[in-house]
Parts: structure tokens; C-alpha cells; sequence
């Protein structure tokens, strides 16, 4: 039976194999009813199969799941709690001969669609032309509305401001802050940190299948939240400017084999590598003191102290590995991370 109090979504120890290849391995989280939940990683890092999980289209190989309260393995269960689910998945497709007005009324008929004249207000797509003319934003916002029409409790969402313009995007976290006023959850998963930052409460993220942090959007730049370049004259290993506090330090003037010099500050690319000295990047708690401390057995030609990014912060997260390119932020996103 569906539970009214129950975490929207519950998580234990789920492991799920293809085979041999891991898919998910001893993932453990709740997202809470009015939460709205990030779900971040890498390609391949586990993302869709924990999502189709939950969606009782995978049997997990161990471990737990409920959706609403229901058992994901019990297929009547997941049926009724599924009357109060919307999913949104990654690659909508819809029977593309018949027009968007036929498939809203189509979904209608099955869940109901007491909020479909509100959303095509606020996500207007051509009704009566075939979807198979649509462009992809206009089959993105037909999801939507199909997603959300019926009201449900819980949606599930696989990237989805993909393909959508910055004000639509604008739109549909608007849309989301709204939900979770209503007491009604999202989850959904996404590469664009703006958007993280923009809607999320929570934020998981997961890595080779593993769910490897799990906090507020706050808590992690907290934890990881200050990023200094420093330029020594001298040119120490890169270790012993690490101290309790710093998430990563790593050489950026080409002198070490981690490169993130592409990261930003246009212009550090004429620094570094030419004499003796050397610049060094450090994500870092803001331990003032202690990075002080650890400076002043050098000597500073230059200092520079900012924010973290939630990039940087990811980038720790994602292990400076070349899977980092896919947090980049798709130049029509927009935003502020
Ligand atoms: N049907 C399948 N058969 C075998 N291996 C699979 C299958 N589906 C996924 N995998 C593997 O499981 C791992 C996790 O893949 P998954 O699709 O869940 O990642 P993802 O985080 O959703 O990635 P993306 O961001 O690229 O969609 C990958 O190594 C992938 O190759």
C-alpha cells in the first residue's frame, strides 16, 4: 500500500549488475515529499539505471526499493503508486503521425489531465501540427506538459531542460519551485550545474555506480568552497601544500600531469613553466589560517582567493578525469554556477 508519510523515494543498498558490467553498486539514499533532488554524474556513471529501477523496468540484482511507499519489484504495487508519477524521460518518443493535441489526450484519458490548459499556457507548443514536425524544444515541452497534466505527487525527470531555450528552461524551474511549494517532489537527473544551483535542495552524485556525496547544493561548496591560485617562486611538490581542509591541489602551469588550466582566468597560460617558480591551484574549506600558515614556507609572487564555482567542486568530485567535461554547462543554459 502506497504510505502518505513514506519518503517519496527510499534507496537501500541497491546494486544492480548487466553481467558482468556494474550499473549501480550499494547505493543508499531518501528523497523526502517537496524535495527537489539533483541527480549528478558522468556518463555511464549509473544515472539511468538507478532511474529505470526505480521505475520497475530493471530487477535489481540486490538491495531495495520504493517508489511512494511501494515495493519497485512488486508490480502491482508500483502500478497504483505509479497513478501518482510523472516520468520525463531522457529520449522522449512519441508515436511521431499524430499530433500533440491526439497525445495529450491520449495520456489524459489514461491518468487524467486536470492541469493540461495551465501548462500549455505556460509551455505552448503547435497542438494540431504532427509531432514528427515539431522541433526538439516543442517535443520537450509537449513532455512536460504530458509529465506534470495529470498532477502527480512525484515526477521523474532524465535531463530534462535538454533542447530547451533559457526562458522555457526559466520556466520550468519556476515550474519546479512551485511543486515543491505544493508538497509535491522531483528528482531528476542533469550535467547543467546552473541548474543544480538554480532548483536543487539536495544533490546526489554518483560515480562509477556509487553514490559518492550526498548533501545540500550549500553543504558542498561549503565543504569545498574556496579556490586559491598561488604563484611561488620556488616549485614544491605538489603534497606539501595539501593540509586538513584541502579537497584537491594540483600544479596548473603545465608542471604537473593534471592539467586544469583550461578551467578559466584567461592570460595564466603565459605564466607558468618559464623559470623557477610555479603556480599551483587548491580547493579548499576556508581555512584561512592553515593556508597561511602552509604559504609562508615559500615564497608568494602572487595570490588569488575566490568562490568556488560548483565546476571546481565537481571537477573534485569527478576526479579531474576526463569525465569532467561533462559537467560543462551547454552555452544556451545560461546561469550562474
Ligand atoms: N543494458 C545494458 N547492458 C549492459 N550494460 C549496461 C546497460 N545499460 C547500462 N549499462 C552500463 O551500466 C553503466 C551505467 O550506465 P547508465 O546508463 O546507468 O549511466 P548514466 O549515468 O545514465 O549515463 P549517461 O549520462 O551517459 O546517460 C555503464 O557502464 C553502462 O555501460
Amino acid at each position: 500500500m502506497t504510505d502518505a508519510n513514506a519518503a517519496t523515494i527510499e534507496v537501500s543498498g541497491l546494486t544492480k549488475y548487466y553481467g558482468d558490467v556494474r550499473g549501480a553498486e550499494d547505493v543508499t539514499f531518501d528523497v523526502e515529499r517537496g524535495e527537489i533532488f539533483g541527480f549528478l554524474g558522468p556518463n555511464g556513471a549509473g544515472k539511468s539505471t538507478l532511474i529505470r529501477v526505480l521505475l520497475g523496468l530493471l530487477e535489481p540484482t540486490s538491495g531495495e526499493a520504493r517508489l511512494l511507499g511501494s515495493d519497485v519489484t512488486a508490480r502491482d504495487e508500483l502500478l497504483e503508486a505509479k497513478r501518482n508519477l510523472g516520468y520525463l524521460p531522457s529520449d522522449v518518443a512519441f508515436y511521431d503521425r499524430v499530433t500533440g493535441r491526439e497525445i495529450l489526450d491520449y495520456f489524459g484519458g489514461i491518468r487524467g489531465d486536470e492541469r493540461r490548459e495551465e501548462l500549455l499556457e505556460r509551455f505552448p507548443v503547435p497542438l494540431d501540427r504532427t509531432v514528427k514536425a515539431y522541433s526538439s524544444g516543442n517535443r520537450q515541452k509537449l513532455a512536460i506538459v504530458a509529465t506534470f497534466m495529470h498532477d502527480p505527487d512525484l515526477v521523474i525527470m532524465d535531463e530534462p531542460t535538454s533542447g530547451l531555450d533559457p526562458l522555457v528552461q526559466n520556466e520550468f524551474y519556476e515550474l519546479l519551485d512551485e511543486q515543491r511549494e505544493r508538497g509535491k517532489t522531483s528528482f531528476f537527473s542533469s550535467h547543467i550545474l546552473s541548474e543544480v544551483r538554480r532548483v536543487c535542495d539536495r544533490v546526489g552524485i554518483i560515480r562509477d555506480g556509487r553514490l559518492i556525496e550526498l548533501d545540500t547544493v550549500e553543504g558542498i561548496i561549503e565543504e569545498s568552497g574556496t579556490v586559491v591560485r598561488v604563484r611561488l617562486a620556488e616549485a614544491p611538490d605538489p603534497e606539501a601544500l595539501r593540509f586538513p581542509g584541502v579537497s584537491s591541489v594540483e600544479r596548473i602551469d603545465g608542471g604537473s600531469d593534471v592539467g586544469v588550466g583550461d578551467l578559466e582566468s584567461p592570460g595564466d597560460e603565459s605564466r607558468g613553466g618559464d623559470d623557477a617558480g610555479a603556480t599551483y591551484q587548491l580547493v579548499l574549506s576556508r581555512e584561512f589560517d592553515a593556508l597561511i600558515d602552509r604559504l609562508s614556507a615559500y615564497t608568494v609572487d602572487d595570490l588569488e582567493v575566490r568562490e568556488a564555482a560548483l565546476e571546481d567542486v565537481f571537477m573534485h568530485f569527478y576526479d579531474g578525469s576526463g569525465a569532467a567535461a561533462d559537467t560543462a554547462e551547454p552555452p544556451a543554459a545560461g546561469g550562474d554556477a
